[in-house]
């Protein structure tokens, strides 16, 4: 059976502490799931981001906004062990890059991007099911009906339990992008990564996904989560707090409130911007 566990945020804990033992360095505590450390990611002499600093707790839901080709998913990628830093450290999940296997780290992680090709000619079921064992597309494995009945609950819990056996290829931008969040929660992750998961959605199934994920946000068994977008109308309610990117440099991070302000977003987007919230959603616009 792929390895997957049901357990609780108790658990990621426990079993970070456990695996850090006494490599444990002073300043890492057992919560931490990425510590990125003055790190700075180098190419053509550009730096794509540049000397960041950031910690995410497990019991915290991230949201990284910024402008296009602010650094936001080198960043992601960087959590994601898809990228190594050309200076300074990441450590996610108590492993530091570099030093660790990126490939049985990535079976720890949940990561959605527009960048990962996923089979037009399998069935939804099978795009999630194949996250258990961290491949993309079926081959010779063999799932547990446990596993099974996990990808028709997460297909579900997206509100996509219906199409779970239509052909990938066939579904909708939207039904995708929920098919994709199944998939990246299918190993029971203990970090969910999201690059842009709202991206060319339609307002209809921009609001359903913002609500799915404000739901699964609340849930105290949820792993740790990031959220990549440019829209402060797509942090859904509950996320704690955001870090806001620009060229490269990171403009203000903290807890979300503090943060998400009509004059730190001025900063980032570099124009001048209006924020109101409504019921916990934040609306942006030019001043
Ligand atoms: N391999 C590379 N070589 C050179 N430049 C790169 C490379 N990869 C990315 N970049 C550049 O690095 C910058 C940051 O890219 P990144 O994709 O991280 O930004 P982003 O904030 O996610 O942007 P967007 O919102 O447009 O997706 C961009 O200017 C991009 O063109």
């Amino acid at each position: 059976m792929p390895a997957h566990d049901t357990g609780s945020a108790d658990r990621v804990g426990g079993r970070l502490g456990h695996r850090l033992g006494p490599w444990l360095d002073w300043h890492v505590s057992d919560d931490l799931v990425i510590a990125v450390d003055r790190a700075t990611v180098t190419r053509n002499r550009t730096d794509l981001v540049r000397s960041v600093d950031w910690q995410v707790e497990l019991d915290e839901r991230w949201v990284v906004l910024g402008p296009n080709g602010a650094g936001k998913t080198t960043l992601l990628n960087l959590a994601g062990a898809r990228v190594y830093p050309s200076r300074g450290s990441v450590t996610v999940l108590g492993e530091r890059l570099g030093r660790t296997n990126v490939n049985e780290l990535k079976t720890r992680l949940g990561f959605t991007s527009n960048g990962l090709a996923l089979p037009p000619d399998e069935t939804a079921l099978d795009v999630v099911l194949t996250a258990s064992w961290a491949v993309v597309g079926r081959f010779t494995e063999r799932y547990d009906d446990v596993d099974v009945a996990r990808a028709r609950s997460l297909l579900e819990q997206f509100g996509v339990g219906a199409l779970a056996d239509r052909l990938y290829g066939t579904l909708s931008e939207g039904e995708r992008k929920r098919v994709q969040i199944a998939r990246s929660l299918m190993a029971d992750p203990e970090l969910l990564l999201l690059d842009e998961p709202a991206a060319g959605l339609d307002l209809g199934a921009r609001e359903d996904l913002v609500r799915r994920l404000g739901t699964l946000a609340a849930d105290p068994d949820a792993p740790a989560i990031v959220l990549v977008t440019h829209h402060v109308e797509e942090i859904p309610p509950g996320f704690t707090h955001a870090l806001l990117m620009r060229a490269g440099g990171v403009v203000a991070q903290g807890l979300l409130r503090d943060t998400v302000t009509a004059e730190n977003l001025s900063k980032t987007f570099g124009l001048r911007l209006r924020l109101s919230t409504i019921d916990g959603r934040y609306h942006a616009q030019a001043a």
